[in-house]
């Protein structure tokens, strides 16, 4: 039975403790009522990202497959509270995610991160290890430089610039780099992208805010990758202009049980360019 769910059906809220305060954390709960294992997908960092923005191809299949599939989206983006992050942004959205699967009464989740949000996951894992199914990381997981590319890459550039300049030229010129054939965008893509992005300017503003006050805000976990124990498959896009394809490299040759999967023709947005071959990907790791 193919079971379908809108953003607004889904939608739901959850207060966590951060600091001496707390933020009110949106997230996307997509549940079949009878799932046994949770997914958690984690967005990327660029302007007018959320977990539905960025994984609305990857949701009913976990599910018809009897996952719960939480989208969380990291305090900065979406509906989610705004904040400036002086320290690391992968340390902090991993602290609240971790509020946020507590308020839920989840021992042990999967995680899917993509970009900052790979980067994220990776984050929990080294503080959580015993909460840490599997984990699916693509086109990110740790900071750090590239030994090959020139960094920052003319993709974290045009999404910086994205941030102090929000218009919809900007956008374009940023989501045609994001993917390897920019036939697939479409204007409502654009358009959803744009409202989302203009929707909350305080989330910009402190993003830009953030990144004056601490220009790393995605730590280099590669000295601690040995320390993750979790079961772990690595997707890239070769022709990833974002995040350079030898940081999933780096990843494998870190974390003891993991494998990469490298789709050619393929930019920084894997999990929407190559759905299909994605998603049964996924699903046959996390079934195993
Ligand atoms: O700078 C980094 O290491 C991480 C960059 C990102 O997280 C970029 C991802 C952006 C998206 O996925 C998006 O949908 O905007």
């Amino acid at each position: 039975m193919s079971q379908s769910f809108t953003e607004s059906e889904t939608s739901r809220f959850v207060r966590v403790r951060e600091g001496e305060g707390e933020l009110n954390i949106h997230y996307n709960d997509c549940d079949p009522g009878d799932a046994r294992e949770t997914v958690v997908m984690l967005h990327g960092s660029g302007p007018g990202a959320s977990g539905w923005a960025n994984f609305n191809r990857n949701i009913t299949p976990l599910v018809e497959a009897g996952f719960r599939v939480l989208l969380v989206d990291c305090p900065g983006w979406s509906k989610s509270d705004t904040i400036v992050n002086t320290g690391s942004r992968s340390n902090l959205n991993a602290r609240v995610l971790a509020g946020v699967v507590d308020a839920l009464g989840l021992s042990r989740i999967h995680i899917l991160g993509n970009s900052m949000g790979g980067h994220s996951a990776v984050a929990f894992a080294l503080d959580h290890p015993e909460r840490v199914g599997k984990l699916v990381l693509m086109g990110g997981g740790t900071g750090g430089v590239s030994p090959f590319t020139p960094m920052p890459t003319e993709g974290i550039k045009l999404l910086n610039g994205l941030y102090r300049s929000p218009t919809i030229e900007n956008l374009k010129a940023m989501m045609n780099v994001f993917v390897f054939d920019p036939g697939d965008l479409t204007e409502e893509l654009f358009q959803a992208r744009l409202d989302n992005m203009l929707k909350r300017r305080d989330h910009l503003d402190n993003f830009v805010a953030s990144f004056a006050a601490n220009p790393k805000q995605y730590p280099d976990f590669g000295p601690r990758l040995g320390e993750i124990s979790a079961p772990t498959l690595v997707i890239w896009g070769r022709n990833d202009r974002f995040v350079p394809m030898d940081v999933g490299l780096r990843l494998i040759a870190g974390i003891p049980k993991s494998e990469l999967h490298v789709f050619n023709n393929c930019g920084h947005w894997a999990q929407w360019e190559h759905w299909k071959a994605f998603n049964a990907l996924v699903l046959e790791f996390l079934s195993r």
